[in-house]
């Protein structure tokens, strides 16, 4: 089984000659790899000691750049750490309260609209 590592240590490596970051709740150190990456140094600065997955995803790496990763691969980050997704998201219940507000709202108007009548 591979190493866990917890948020706290991969937040302690956020330097330029010591630089870790979380792809897909996987660790990376990827010091070494630092002056070769073809998007520059300063993208990887950036996530340094933090979860890059979405600056990673959002540049649609190529497959060639996820076989690079492996090569740096040093754990996963420690279950407790990992963000539980629920069954439903904050967002669609906002989403779904929004809808049922609008929609008992529309039947209020329309059933004065027709008491008026
Ligand atoms: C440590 C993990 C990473 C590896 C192994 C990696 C590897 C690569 C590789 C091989 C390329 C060349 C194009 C390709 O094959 O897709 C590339 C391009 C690029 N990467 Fe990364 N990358 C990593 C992380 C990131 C992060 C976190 C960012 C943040 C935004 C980033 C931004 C970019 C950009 C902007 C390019 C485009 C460069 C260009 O086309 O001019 N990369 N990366």
């Amino acid at each position: 089984m591979s190493k866990e590592i917890p948020l706290a240590t991969v937040k302690t490596h956020n330097k330029p000659n010591d630089l870790w970051l979380i792809i897909d709740n996987k660790v990376y150190d990827v010091t070494k790899f630092l002056h070769e990456h073809p998007g520059g140094e300063e993208t990887l600065i950036d996530v340094a000691g933090r979860d890059g997955t979405k600056a990673f995803n959002d540049v649609g790496h190529s497959s060639e750049a996820r076989q690079i990763l492996k090569k740096y691969f040093i754990g996963n980050l420690a279950a407790a750490d990992i963000p539980k997704k629920g069954p439903v998201s904050c967002r669609q219940i906002g989403l779904a309260l929004g809808a049922a507000f609008l929609g008992i709202s529309l039947i209020y108007v329309i059933r004065r609209g027709l008491a008026r009548n």
